[in-house]
């Protein structure tokens, strides 16, 4: 429903998004992920031919967003980071312009209308004027406005942004009860979003996609996992390699001081260690009776899952080694948890 092929775009000099390439299946949610900056507002905005590519193509239900941007614009609703409402009109007044410059013929408007009302949960506030609405009511005329010509696919730039937690679940529910019958494209910089919406996710950082894939297939496809966080007592080096050959096990590391748990004593001797499984597999027990058979004091060992946090993280340092920069990754993280 959507593909989008080896897309750049330059602003001036400055590269804003570099070869991105994705595809989006129809009725599919993809969360699109990165961290400030990252490309996600370009890309959404090109998509819905807003803005034009410097290289690259992206189709929407088979149709150019640049030579058929017409077309287009019937195909999709767009919800921008700042949704675009007349504050002095009525909710109602709103979606009817709205259903009219999208090209809604005069007869269906008011059945177009009541759908999107319904659909977003704004029959209370039907009447009412843009301006006196809470923001999470804002959010869900803004979803209406982008689906009340009933468009096959949906673009929603940081949706939840601004909303109080129970407005987030409220808006998130609403996204969830589109997909099936929408496609739709979700940009966000919030780790727990695509975890709960979405059913792939295409990570962007520094203009460049990184990774698309399912949530879950993400976390066991690369070096983090899960496993076990270990508080021995012994030679770290001799430990760690005994550890290394058992069954299940895929990596064994140190875990430095500053990323132990703050609640966690730090003693003299001891050494604390992170074992990753293998994906599928609970080597659990093995590895306790291998430390105690050869030696090493077990004093704590705890299972630990991975998230997609780390899959975040992992994949958008690497990127950054690469690139040999800094990066406000961790600052964006913090910011999302
Ligand atoms: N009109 C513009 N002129 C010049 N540079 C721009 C313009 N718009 C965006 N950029 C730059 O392009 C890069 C990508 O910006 P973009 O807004 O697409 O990122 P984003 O992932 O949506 O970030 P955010 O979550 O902060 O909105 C950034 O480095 C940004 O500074």
């Amino acid at each position: 429903m959507i593909e989008v092929e080896h897309l750049s775009k330059i602003y001036g000099s400055t590269p804003a998004i570099t070869d991105v390439t994705f595809n989006v299946e129809k009725g599919e949610i993809l969360g699109f992920l990165g961290p400030n900056g990252a490309g996600k507002t370009t890309t959404m905005r090109i998509l819905a031919g807003y803005l034009p590519a410097s290289s690259g193509t992206a189709r929407i239900a088979g149709f150019d967003v640049h030579e058929n941007s017409l077309a287009v614009r019937q195909k999709i609703g767009y919800l921008p980071e700042t949704p675009p409402l007349y504050p002095e009109m009525t909710v109602e007044g709103f979606l009817h312009f709205v259903a009219r410059i999208k090209g809604v013929p005069a007869g269906d408007r008011p059945a177009k209308v009541k759908a999107a009302i319904e659909r977003c949960n704004l029959q209370q506030k039907r009447r009412v004027i843009i301006r006196k609405l809470s923001k999470g009511y804002r959010q869900r005329v803004g979803i209406a406005q982008a689906i009340v010509h009933d468009p096959p696919a949906i673009i929603l730039d940081e949706p939840t942004v601004g909303l109080d937690p129970r407005q987030i679940i409220e808006v998130r529910n609403l996204i969830k009860s589109l997909a099936g019958t929408h496609t739709i494209i979700l940009s966000t910089h919030i780790l727990p979003e695509v975890s709960m919406t979405c059913n792939r996710v295409t990570i962007i950082n520094r203009g460049k996609v990184v990774a698309t894939d399912t949530p879950e297939h993400l976390l066991t496809q690369l070096t983090v996992g899960s496993g076990y966080e270990l508080e021995i007592e012994g030679e770290a080096s001799l430990a760690k390699q005994m550890l290394q050959n058992l069954p299940g096990v895929k990596l064994v590391e140190s875990i430095t001081a500053a990323a132990l748990p703050s609640h966690t004593p730090i003693q003299d001797g001891r050494i604390y260690l992170r074992v990753i499984s293998q994906p599928g597999t609970e080597p659990g027990k093995e590895i306790a009776a291998a430390l105690l058979r050869t030696g090493f004091s077990l004093y704590e060992m705890r299972r630990v899952s991975a998230t997609l946090e780390d899959v975040f993280l992992q994949l958008t340092t690497e990127e950054n080694i690469s690139g040999n920069e800094a990066d406000s990754t961790i600052t964006d993280e913090e910011e999302a948890a």
